[in-house]
């Protein structure tokens, strides 16, 4: 136990993180085994991760744990979910010994009343609240052009019409209508469950439940014959989760080269213009000593830096990042931000920022906000 917490010693902890519901994800789909949602049929994979969380939660107080760590609870909640969620810790802490972990300071419950700060491998007990960092532009070197001109001269390069999803009886969304135009900036907002994650699938192409309805995506009807990599190869994506697909040693060098080529991981010899602009990126984030680097070397913060930028570097005609500042500590996610908005206003990209977390630095043109009705959710434009 670690000093500072010697009075927990031989009590019954529990832990609420990520990774626990991933590893009662892995135990669904490994033994066929249901523990966290006993009590309905849809499978933890296919919840919203607000409603993975809540069936984590709700198994955790079965379990009647004398402490409980909470490992970046509010993390992936929309403001609803998380007040919720803070109004049961809340009751619980009256009863039970609570250690929360976080990374933002926004996070911070009112009543954890010792603070300690993890360092260098070590706890450091704090006595006084922590200072907020400097805001200075990090970023002051023009965004790196893209590698080849693009022409197109579609209006729109994506247009939702009246578009529904239901899975079974259970309706997501009701009657969209939406278009992204080329250099647009928009933030995808709505509560948990709402049906963002279900609207980026129709969008990238990944998703059955496009067939059949009106959605024009870089210029072709969906359903006209149009394959998965005719539209993926004018996206760039990120997710918190694709960092988990590069396994093995990759340089950051080879990182940025292989968004040109959409690999993961770079099975090409790069040529010197490739090369070139991976450097002018690297020397935008500040890591033109890093080249050399393993990815798996840097900070989180870092790597999702890196992950922005390879997924930026063909300026592709519409950028996605979902989720981008997800479990990241105030500053990294700060720095994100600006590169976010540094990538919509340099560049002809339109890009969509999807987050629970209101990010008051993010500078979207337009937001596009799901709210949740009997029917499915409506999508309302704020901007
Ligand atoms: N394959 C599926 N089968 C059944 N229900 C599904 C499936 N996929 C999604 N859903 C349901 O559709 C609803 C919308 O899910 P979605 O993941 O799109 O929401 P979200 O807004 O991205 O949520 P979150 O912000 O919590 O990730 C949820 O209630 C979810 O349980």
């Amino acid at each position: 136990m670690p000093s500072g917490f010697e009075e927990l010693e031989h009590k019954k902890g529990a832990l609420f993180s990520t990774s626990e519901i991933l590893r009662w994800m892995e135990e669904e789909l490994r033994h066929d085994r249901k523990v966290l949602a006993r009590e309905t049929e849809q499978s933890l994979q296919s919840m919203s991760s607000g409603e993975r969380k809540k069936a984590l939660f709700r198994y955790l107080m079965e379990q009647q744990p004398e402490y409980l760590i909470l490992d970046n609870a509010f993390d992936n909640l929309d403001r609803g979910s998380r007040d919720d969620l803070v109004g049961k810790i809340t009751v619980l802490a009256d009863s039970t010994s609570l250690i929360q972990i976080l990374s933002r300071r926004s996070d911070l419950l009112p009543f954890i009343d010792k603070r300690a700060r993890w360092e260098g491998g070590e706890l450091m007990w704090l006595k006084h609240p922590e200072k907020e960092g400097p805001g200075n532009d990090p970023f002051p070197t023009a965004l790196p052009p893209a590698p080849e001109t693009r022409v197109n001269t579609d209006p729109f390069l994506i247009e939702l019409r009246d578009v529904s999803v239901s899975f079974g009886d259970r309706k997501v969304l009701d009657r969209i209508t939406w278009k992204i135009a080329p250099g647009d900036f928009w933030e995808l907002r709505g509560p948990n469950g709402s049906g963002k994650t279900t609207l980026l699938s129709l969008i990238t192409g990944d998703s059955p439940k496009a067939y059949g309805q009106e959605i024009y995506l870089f210029g072709n009807r969906k359903g006209s014959g149009e394959s998965v990599w005719d539209i993926k190869q004018h996206i760039g994506y990120i997710t918190p989760s694709l960092t988990d697909r590069f396994r093995g040693y990759h340089t950051l060098e080879q990182m940025l080269i292989s968004g040109l080529v959409d690999s993961i991981g770079l099975y090409t010899i790069p040529t010197e213009k490739q090369k070139d602009l991976a450097g002018s990126w690297l020397e935008l984030l500040g890591l033109t000593e890093s080249k050399n680097t393993y990815f798996h070397d840097l900070s989180k913060g870092q790597q999702r830096l890196v992950m922005c930028a390879r997924a930026m570097i063909k300026h592709p005609l519409l950028l996605i990042l979902d989720e981008p500042t997800a479990d990241l500590d105030d500053h990294a996610a700060e720095l994100v931000v600006h590169l976010v908005n540094k990538m919509a206003t340099e560049s002809h990209t339109a890009v969509l920022f999807v987050s629970h977390r209101e990010e008051p630095e993010l500078k979207p043109r337009g937001i596009l906000q799901l709210n949740p009705t009997e029917a499915g959710s409506e999508g309302i434009i704020l901007r």
